[in-house]
């Protein structure tokens, strides 16, 4: 037999674990809250998770949900398996939650890997023969798969098919394998980052939005629950217009708010513990930490308002452009706090203000 030079074989760069886990500490006795939490699965040791499980439990997004839910449905009627679908938003708004709530109302299973793990054309191609029939295959960032691996993941999705090149050099030849037929979810927060190709081999598009205070609240009472925290309906008021629109960040603050509650306080998570707790946090009342505000205030006192580059900027803040891009500026830019030129990010009059710094016209 012919020797496959460049594939490598077995699990490598993939995952079918579960990663950023959220992990309550005790659910014994939290009436009305068993269903969100089978311990079955993702548990570490006898602690269960704050990830929703069924598309019930994924509070807000509605017009998505309901998208998703005739997608599925229509889908299982037919007998097929879901078109691939590409997830896209900000970190933490729930994409993981969704492709696995997704997964287990098409009673298949999942495996997970992300872009920039996959670096050759053979950890792609091994990952693929490992599927089952209908089997969901997640790509995390998939903005950052490389040329190679997206070469092989065109005619998997469109053809289900994998062009294996055998040997080397004059003698080298092509062969067309099966793959099963799979379901591709990536995520990504940088759809703008992605070709076209890859953009349009995928049948669904889901756009994740910052989650209204409304919902966010909702998300924070469901975890307190789970958690068996008391809170008051001030108390989640306070987290939910604090945690920058996402599910992931409301959910560690609601655990740091209540370790303070219960060091400080009764327990109990109130209007003045939540907003003691979040202060002790650097947290401030439009949700902005440390870095968010190191940020403003940069432009503003270095770069006298702006414009200013984000690559400047993030060598000053010391941080990752892609961090800065992905992780803080979409939720500055969506805070009306600063506006994103063609020459460069620029303070807004809101950013003066809420620094207390005076704008000078
Ligand atoms: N709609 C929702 N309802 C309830 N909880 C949610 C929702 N969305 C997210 N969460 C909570 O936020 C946590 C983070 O969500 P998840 O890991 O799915 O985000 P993500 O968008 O995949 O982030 P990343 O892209 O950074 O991995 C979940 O564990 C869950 O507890």
């Amino acid at each position: 037999m012919e020797e496959m030079d460049d594939f490598t074989v077995g699990r490598g760069p993939w995952e079918d674990g579960e990663r950023d886990e959220e992990v309550p500490e005790d659910i014994t006795g939290a009436a009305g809250f068993e269903s969100a939490v089978d311990p079955s699965e993702d548990e570490e040791g006898d602690e269960p998770t704050l990830r929703p499980r069924t598309l019930e439990e994924f509070i807000g997004q509605e017009a998505l949900k309901e998208n998703l839910w005739v997608f599925v449905e229509a889908a299982k009627r037919r007998g097929e398996p879901l078109d691939h679908m590409l997830l896209a938003g900000p970190p933490g708004l729930g994409k993981t939650s969704l492709c696995r709530i997704l997964a287990a109302e098409m009673g298949v299973d999942i495996s997970i890997t992300s872009g920039p793990s996959l670096e050759r054309a053979g950890d792609m191609a091994a990952i693929l023969t490992q599927l089952e029939e209908g089997d969901f295959l997640f790509i995390d960032e998939i903005h950052r798969l490389n040329r190679q691996i997206e070469e092989v993941l065109y005619p998997a999705m469109e053809d289900f098919a994998m062009d294996i090149v055998l040997g080397q050099g004059p003698s080298a030849r092509t062969i067309r394998m099966d793959v099963p037929r799979f379901t591709l979810v990536g995520a990504t927060t940088r759809t703008g980052l992605m070709t076209k190709p890859l953009l349009d081999r995928f049948g669904f598009n889901a756009r994740l939005d910052y989650y209204a205070p409304e919902d966010l609240k909702k998300i924070v009472v469901r975890n307190a629950g789970i958690l068996k925290v008391r809170i008051t309906e001030a108390g989640a008021q306070q987290l939910a217009m604090r945690s920058r629109g996402t599910p992931r960040i409301a959910n560690r603050l609601l655990k740091r708010v209540r370790d303070y509650a219960e060091v400080m306080g009764d327990g109990t998570i109130d209007d003045e513990t939540a907003a003691a707790a979040l202060l002790m946090q650097g947290v401030d009342d439009l949700g902005l930490d440390r870095i968010d505000r190191d940020y403003l205030a940069l432009v503003i006192e270095k770069f006298g308002g702006g414009p200013v580059g984000v690559g400047t900027i993030s060598v000053a803040l010391g941080e990752a452009r892609d961090t800065v891009e992905d992780v803080y500026e979409p939720y500055l830019l969506q805070s009306g706090l600063i506006q994103r030129t063609s020459r460069g990010r620029v303070a807004t009059r809101r950013a003066y203000d809420h620094l207390g710094i005076p704008m000078v016209d």
